[in-house]
């Protein structure tokens, strides 16, 4: 925290800022438990330590790319207005340099330290966020982070494959939890900022359908991905990701229900804040199944 602090009052304040720090602790999170539960349990300090670095280092490169596309943007959303680019604490062109540097150095770091695959996944994870969710389709079409979405997805695929050298039939499926995730994540959020969607031109789903209507796609976009996230349990999971996953799952449709009966601008925003500790609770349940090995006897893929 001292550090956070020093680096901070070093003027660095810019750079940390457009990093999404918080994203990017439950982006490693998802990286770093996917790894152990595709390694068995059994994984190596230096590729936990590599992993970290350079899922670190590409997740807040890209972040600072996202800044520096969307300062014309961001500078008309409350949510995003005191952000160091439009608020003038930072240059643009630092953001951009930034952003480019730490996203290329992560793909070559992994590529030396890692493998291949892993930094494959890590530039595909950059190229999703930033150039098909940032670039192409945020600002036209309602799909946007559907498909965007996959970028979340490509965090967990680095880590399994530093574990496995790729991916198998599995690893895929655990790591479509976090594309199915990503829509009943940021859509409640987007319900809190609808507004400023609209006047920022962002096709965002609740600006084109309404609050209700994308409560009932929130919910129906859950009705997916908690039963997905359950039944793969069965193919090569364990007890302790299957109890998470349920009870995680009944928490999410419980909220989601809930913000269906009570469209509000609160219910839509703690159902928000829920979403991430949804998923760590699912990625969290996984690792522990790896290291403590209670797999459930019935189909495996693998
Ligand atoms: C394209 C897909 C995604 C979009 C559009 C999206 C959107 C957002 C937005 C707009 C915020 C608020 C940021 C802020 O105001 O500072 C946010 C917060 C957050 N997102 Fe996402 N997100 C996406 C994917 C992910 C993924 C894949 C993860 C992690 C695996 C993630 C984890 C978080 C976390 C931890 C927060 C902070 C939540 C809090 O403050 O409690 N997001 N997201
Ligand atoms: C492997 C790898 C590097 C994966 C990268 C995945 C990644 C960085 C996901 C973060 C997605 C995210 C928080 C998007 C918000 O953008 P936004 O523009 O909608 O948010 P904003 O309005 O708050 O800027």
């Amino acid at each position: 925290m001292l550090e956070y602090l020093m680096l901070y009052n070093l003027g660095l304040k810019g750079y940390l800022l457009i990093s999404k720090l918080r994203i990017v602790a439950v982006l490693n999170l998802v990286a770093i438990t996917s790894l152990i539960a595709a390694g068995k349990g059994a994984v190596g300090a230096w590729d936990v330590a590599f992993l970290l670095l350079t899922g670190s280092m590409a997740s807040m490169g890209s972040s600072a790319l996202n800044h520096y596309y969307d300062k014309d943007i961001d500078v008309l959303m409350n949510r995003t207005s005191k952000r160091p680019i439009p608020s003038g604490v930072m240059k643009a062109r630092n953001a951009l340099i930034y952003g480019l540097g730490m996203s290329i150095a992560s793909v070559i770091i992994a590529l030396l330290t890692l493998n291949a695959m892993t930094a494959f996944f890590i530039a595909l994870g950059i190229f999703f966020y930033v150039l098909i969710y940032t670039v192409w389709l945020k600002r036209r079409h309602t799909s946007n982070i559907v498909i965007g979405g996959f970028a979340g997805s490509c965090a967990s695929y680095a880590g399994w494959a530093a574990a496995t050298g790729g991916i198998d039939p599995l690893g895929f499926l655990v790591g479509l939890i976090v594309f199915l995730w990503t829509p009943t994540h940021f859509w409640c959020l987007s319900i809190v900022g609808r507004e400023e969607y609209a006047n920022a031109r962002v096709p965002m789903l609740p600006v084109l359908v309404g609050d209700k209507r994308a409560a009932m796609y929130i919910l129906v976009n859950t009705i997916v991905l908690v039963p997905y996230s359950i039944v793969i349990a069965f193919l090569g999971l364990g007890v302790v990701y299957l109890i998470a996953s349920i009870l995680a799952g009944i928490m999410l449709l419980h909220y989601n229900i809930r913000l269906v009966r009570n469209t509000s601008k609160d219910v839509a925003w703690h159902t928000y804040k829920l979403s991430s500790p949804y998923l760590a609770i699912i990625f969290i349940a996984l690792m522990l199944d790896s290291i403590y090995n209670y797999p459930l006897p019935l189909i495996t893929l693998s």
